[in-house]
């Protein structure tokens, strides 16, 4: 059984194909990186997993099973994610870590995130890397088999974001899967076990870093499978 299983999915919004004939698979303990351009399906694609959307077609499952059931299994990083601005960061980790069937210690969470020394402060009072952070604490505290985090290091300094990746790194060392969505090529190569690129909706590469990239660099192969023009500003 692979953690994620996606054969065949489509997405669509009314005329917009989201997601357009999708074949993913995500053994236990990979690291992989979901690529594309702006409107490629990779936030459609998250949460197709975390149950958010339902697909039009085709089949998704989550750690061997539907996604709705494996919901208290997996952590998650969106771009959409609202958080209630009034609680404290301390407050929040606990609330959300008693979501989940198990949990690990607020104290040990904030530590492991940077966040010890905001832990009595408002969820308005952070920073934007700061907010990012606590989002990466409300995604570990559960524990998680599977964490999704889409472009989770974007408004990260660069302190921040090694941080974040020794953590994910530490997470993956207990077994849990990682898949992330980034639109840095530098971090995909860094981090990633394996690159996954989608354009229009489905997957047009899937390898290791090194054999995307091939006898030339990951950007250029990128910038050819995604269709997009070497030189072209968009
Ligand atoms: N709720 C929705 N209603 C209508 N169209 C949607 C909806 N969600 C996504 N789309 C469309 O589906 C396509 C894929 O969007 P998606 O957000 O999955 O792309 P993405 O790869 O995450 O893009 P980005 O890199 O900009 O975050 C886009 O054309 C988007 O406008």
């Amino acid at each position: 059984m692979d953690v994620i299983e996606l054969d065949g999915v489509v997405k669509t919004y009314g005329d917009v194909r989201a997601v357009d004939g999708l074949d993913l698979r995500v053994r236990r303990g990979e690291v992989v990186a979901l690529l594309g351009p702006n409107g490629a399906g990779k936030s459609t694609t998250f949460e197709l997993l975390l149950d958010l959307v339902r697909p039009t077609a085709g089949s998704v499952r989550v750690l061997g099973g539907e996604p709705g059931a494996a919901r208290a299994r997996v952590g998650a990083m969106l771009q959409s994610a609202g958080l209630p601005e009034q609680v404290t960061v301390r407050e929040l980790v606990r609330l959300v870590g008693h979501a989940y069937p198990r949990h690990l210690p607020v104290a040990d969470v904030l530590d492991r995130t940077g966040l010890t020394a905001r832990a009595g402060r408002t969820v308005t009072a952070l920073s934007g890397g700061e907010r990012q952070r606590l989002l990466l604490a409300l995604a570990l505290v559960g524990e998680p088999e599977l964490l999704l985090l889409d472009e989770p290091t974007a408004a990260m300094d660069v302190l921040a974001r090694r941080a974040f990746w020794a953590q994910a790194r530490a997470a993956t060392a207990n077994g849990t899967t990682i898949l992330f969505a980034t639109h840095d090529l530098t971090e995909a190569a860094a981090h990633a076990d394996r690159v996954v690129v989608l354009a229009a909706g489905h997957r047009v590469a899937d390898g290791t870093p090194r054999e995307l990239a091939g006898d030339g660099d990951l950007e250029t192969a990128y910038l050819t499978l995604t269709d997009t023009p070497v030189g072209d500003p968009r």
